[in-house]
């Protein structure tokens, strides 16, 4: 057995050999490191944790985490609010049975995964390989934060010491430097699903809102793309993280699976007892010249159909908050939120906790919002369930982490895709509202496609159909 030149490691084996091993804990070890950049040690992770990987990155780029391998694993096909329970109380369990040693209070172990938009949609062989549910607590973990570069070694303590220093073993290799041009693969078929049966779902829905059974809701559809060769999940993420700048960038692997997105819209970030999220609702393309870009953001910022889809979010998150906050404070108007394709309308939303609320209570109490379920939110879900034909699995839900204080951030999941090797289903929706055009709403969904198109290399193929 290779070991381990011990005095590199004595401070973490004296932790080690510390702990009381009449039950198990998690041994939870930090260690500054000098900075390296994130997909470059998520590449590293490639020849031993494939299939176990993350990456995430919040909007600001000041904060990136990188997990790879599981140390555990938590999984839930509840359909109700006990999917949100089920998983805080696991993770609260092992907060408290925990030992944890790091040289930054706020840096160590977090527990990373998301939700499947629509627990009581029956799942389809499409996202087999995703619970409805599912978190994991990563073996390895690189946390950058304010340039700051952070390893987290996570181990509970029946992990045999052999497996702990195998794991340790790879540290070098973790983080070893390096440039890459990571290769892509040529798109070969591209295919729109049923986007006729599409046009008349919304036609459909559009009926329901005049008869007066709701005011909003949100249809998606599905593209479905193949490759010559395997998608090489780090090419995707390296244009991802190039192209989309204030999105976040996150990538959550399955064995061969990987869903991977950029998302601009954040669903809720908490920080000891303030509370943050985001109403984003109402888009338009943007312009080729500047002039033209400025246009569209003033017509934007003044369609009363954009205004009204808008309407709806800021409503029903502001509400959602103050029923759990001292103090609510809201963006007085809608404001431009400008990426590569796509413009929107946006409104921040900031609150103050009265009570102690967990933020996997606020994501149960958020959503879905109306900007990706609907107004109100139990029949939109059921008109969902009824009208659409693709299964969402996580397009749309919540994605995001969670650390031992109880603090984290949760996006929500658009703007995204499930990798499957040599093929990619994309996924994009738009609410529809009364006054919604099936064709423009079309428009607006194949706009949302770009991005991860662009990512995949298949924005030419797309193109040309216009
Ligand atoms: C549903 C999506 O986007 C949502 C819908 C929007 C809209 O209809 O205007 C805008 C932003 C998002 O909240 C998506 O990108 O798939
Ligand atoms: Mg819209």
């Amino acid at each position: 057995m290779v070991t381990l030149q011990k005095s590199k490691w004595k401070h973490f084996w004296n932790g080690w050999d510390s702990l009381n091993r009449s039950k198990e804990v998690l041994y939870s070890y930090t260690k500054k490191i000098s900075e390296i950049n994130p997909l470059q040690f998520f590449h590293n992770g490639s020849a031993n944790f494939k299939g176990q990987r993350f990456f995430w990155t919040n909007r600001a780029r000041n904060e990136m985490i990188v997990g790879l391998g599981i140390t555990l694993q938590f999984s839930s096909n509840e359909n109700g609010k006990e999917r949100y329970l089920e998983i805080e109380k696991r993770w609260k369990q092992i907060v408290a049975n925990s030992f944890c040693h790091s040289p930054n209070s706020h840096i160590g172990p977090y527990m990373f995964g998301g939700f499947s938009f629509d627990p009581k949609r029956e799942r389809t062989p499409l996202w087999e390989k995703f619970a409805h549910t599912e978190f994991v607590l990563p073996t390895v973990m690189l946390t950058i934060k304010d340039d700051e570069a952070f390893l987290t070694y996570n181990f509970f303590t029946d992990t045999s010491k052999e497996k702990v220093n195998q794991t340790l073993l790879l540290e070098e290799a973790l983080l070893k430097d390096g440039t890459h041009s990571y290769g892509s693969s040529e798109l070969s078929s591209f295919l729109e699903m049923d986007p006729i049966e599409w046009k008349q779902s919304i036609e459909e829905v559009k009926r329901r809102i005049v008869a007066g059974h709701m005011d909003k809701v949100v249809l998606a559809r599905e593209l479905r793309t193949k490759f010559l060769d395997s998608i090489n999940v780090e090419s995707v993420l390296s244009i991802l993280l190039e192209e989309q700048p204030s999105c976040y960038v996150f990538a959550f692997e399955r064995e061969d699976n990987c869903f991977i997105g950029a998302s601009p819209e954040q669903l809720v970030q908490k920080e000891s007892e303030i509370v943050k999220s985001m109403c984003l609702a109402g888009s338009i393309a943007r312009g080729k010249t500047i002039a033209e870009d400025e246009n569209l953001g003033d017509t934007l910022l003044s369609d009363s159909k954009n205004l009204q889809e808008h309407d709806f979010v800021v409503q029903m998150i502001s509400n959602s908050l103050k029923a759990v906050c001292q103090q609510v404070t809201t963006g007085d108007r809608p404001k431009l939120y400008k990426l590569k394709h796509i413009q929107h309308l946006f409104t921040s939303v900031i609150g103050e906790l009265k009570d102690d609320v967990s933020i996997f209570q606020l994501i149960e109490r958020l959503h879905p919002t109306p900007a990706l379920g609907g107004y109100p939110k139990e029949i939109s879900l059921e008109t969902i369930r009824e009208v659409e034909v693709l299964d969402r699995g996580w397009y749309a839900g919540p994605i995001g982490w969670m650390n031992l204080k109880g603090d984290g951030e949760f996006a929500v999941a658009i703007r995204s895709a499930l990798l499957q090797e040599k093929e990619a289903s994309l996924f994009a929706g738009c609410g529809i509202v009364e006054n919604s055009d099936p064709e423009s709403e079309y428009e607006e969904t194949r706009i949302k496609f770009k991005p991860m198109l662009s990512a995949l290399g298949g924005i030419r193929h797309h193109d040309s159909n216009e």
